[in-house]
């Protein structure tokens, strides 16, 4: 596979990996996991058949050549794609300790270990091997992804820039000491968020400002309006892996970025209208109708859109709400005030945070129901994707409820998927959970919900059924 790689940033990655929490022997010598881009003065030594040590590095643990790591599909994955992870070369029943990490945009180190022992052959498949304790424990594949956490505190994984892989470090450590040092073999891994052939194109037409992602080919694709929640700016990841799969996603900013509102205290459903029509007119979009995604508030957003505005054909929402919340909407001469809320009934918990899930007033009492969302005008049909341990707000409640306002007039019953023990921030694959971080509408950390292996399973699922209901209501391309 060719790598769409520049020289800048190879040397970017192998600064990054210069910063990494490797030992010091190992640092910088690391070599990313595609030969074609090596280009130091010693030969590599390759520790594996996609993994390659410099002749330092391999020195620098003498079993390491017997040792390789393997991963397939290869040097490069996207993000979203699970991976086939083993080890080769060790000693019958060897203990040892896998350890990921890799640092985001902002140089924030994310990482996971587990111990594992290889079996009678010397050989360790994470399809096959229980991990023995650390960040998670049994037959867990891609555990060293989804368990992993930032050294920061209530810091999120958030994917900035599309472009640019994340550089996932994978190495194997002799034994089970809590702080292991002789690494036996470590691979780098090119983790994208930019599938091979999609194309990324900003949108600056009109008052739109967004960035459409198109599989490659000439199409034409269903298309699908992607929408985050509080926090402002443009976020693409979603969008950028969802086209992977063969939509043609609108990545859809609405304020705080560019000429956009500085806030979303008045937002102006016209806007959103002009999205629609937008992706709807684009020569590589499939009509009739286009699919929208929302998150959090994205998720009211979308309700909005669906009720009021045309040729919105499938809608799903994570963790959505059926109330417009934390800005006035306006669409042709009408307004819809934002719920409101008691911070008295904020709790704090016992570490210290705030617990905003029963803040917001209930939308079906009155004077609340004038922000109720008019969902039984849609033509669309539904899907809401919820976290039972969802701790921003009440999203089971929201979804049944906007389920019985549909059926009460007659329109198609919405599908409702229900995952225990999650919380608010459903991301896409493998993202690590957040519990705690800075809400941008609340003003300080709050709880999001979810455990972790629950949630890490529930993101993995969400986004098939996501897909899979934008297939079948979009049509495939
Ligand atoms: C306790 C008193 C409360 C009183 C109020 C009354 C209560 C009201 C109750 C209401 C009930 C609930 C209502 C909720 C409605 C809204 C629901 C939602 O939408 S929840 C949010 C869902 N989130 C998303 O969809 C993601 C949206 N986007 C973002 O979060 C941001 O775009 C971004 C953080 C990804 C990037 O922000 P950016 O524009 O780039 O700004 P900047 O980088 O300067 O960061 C600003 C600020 O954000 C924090 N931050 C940034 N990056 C991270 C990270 N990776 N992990 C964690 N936190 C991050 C950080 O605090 C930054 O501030 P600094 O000063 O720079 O530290």
């Amino acid at each position: 596979m060719a790598l769409t790689r520049s020289p800048r940033w190879f040397a970017k990655g192998v600064a990054d990996l210069a910063n990494s929490p490797w030992p010091p022997t190992l640092r910088g010598r690391v070599w990313l996991a595609s030969p074609r881009l090596i280009s130091s003065p010693e030969p590599p030594t390759f520790g594996s058949s996609f993994g390659v040590l410099s002749k330092r590095a391999a020195a620098a643990s003498s079993s390491s050549m017997a040792v390789s790591l393997r991963w397939s599909p290869g040097p490069r994955s996207l993000w979203d794609e699970p991976l086939a992870i083993s080890v080769h070369g060790l000693a019958p029943a060897q203990p040892v300790t896998l350890r990921a990490s890799f640092r985001d945009e902002k140089g924030e180190l994310f990482q996971a270990s587990a111990r594992y022992q290889a079996d009678a052959g010397g050989q360790l498949d994470l399809a096959r091997a229980p991990a023995l304790g650390g960040s998670y424990s049994g037959v867990e594949p891609m555990g060293l992804f989804w368990s992993m956490k930032p050294a920061k505190p209530y810091w999120r994984l958030v994917k900035r820039d599309v472009q640019t892989p994340f550089l996932v470090e994978l190495e194997v450590y002799d034994g089970h000491d809590p702080q292991p040092t002789k690494v036996m073999a470590q691979v780098v891994h090119e983790r994208g968020f930019l599938g091979p052939g999609v194309k990324r194109i900003p949108v600056r037409e009109g008052s739109v400002r967004a960035t459409l992602f198109l599989p490659p080919g000439s199409g034409p694709f269903p298309g699908i309006i992607d929408i985050f929640g509080a926090g402002g700016g443009l976020l693409e990841y979603r969008a950028s892996l969802l086209a992977g799969h063969g939509f043609a996603v609108l990545a859809l900013a609405y304020y705080a970025f560019e000429d956009l509102p500085k806030d979303m205290k008045e937002l102006h459903l016209e806007y959103f209208e002009e999205a629609v029509q937008y992706l709807k007119n684009h020569s590589q979009v499939k009509g009739p109708g286009v699919g929208l995604l929302g998150f959090s508030k994205g998720g009211d957003l979308c309700l909005s859109m669906a009720s009021h505005l045309k040729d919105i054909t499938a809608t799903v929402t994570l963790n959505g709400s059926m109330a417009n919340v934390g800005s006035v909407l306006h669409y042709k001469g009408m307004t819809i005030p934002p719920l409101g809320s008691d911070p008295k009934r904020i709790k704090m918990t016992k570490d210290g945070f705030a617990d905003i899930v029963d803040a917001l007033n209930n939308p079906l009492e009155e004077p609340n129901r004038r922000s109720l969302i008019p969902v039984e005008k849609a033509e669309s049909c539904f899907l809401f994707l919820v976290g039972l341990d969802d701790h921003n707000w009440k999203s089971e409640f929201y979804a049944n409820e906007a389920a019985k306002l549909l059926q009460a007039h007659g329109k198609k019953k919405p599908k409702i998927i229900c995952y225990p023990a999650t919380g608010h921030y459903i991301e896409p694959p493998y993202f690590p959970v957040c519990p705690v971080s800075f809400h941008a509408l609340v003003g300080t950390l709050v709880i999001w919900g979810g455990e972790v292996s629950a949630h890490s399973m529930a993101q993995i699922d969400a986004w098939k059924q996501l897909r899979a209901f934008f297939h079948k209501h979009l049509g495939k391309d």
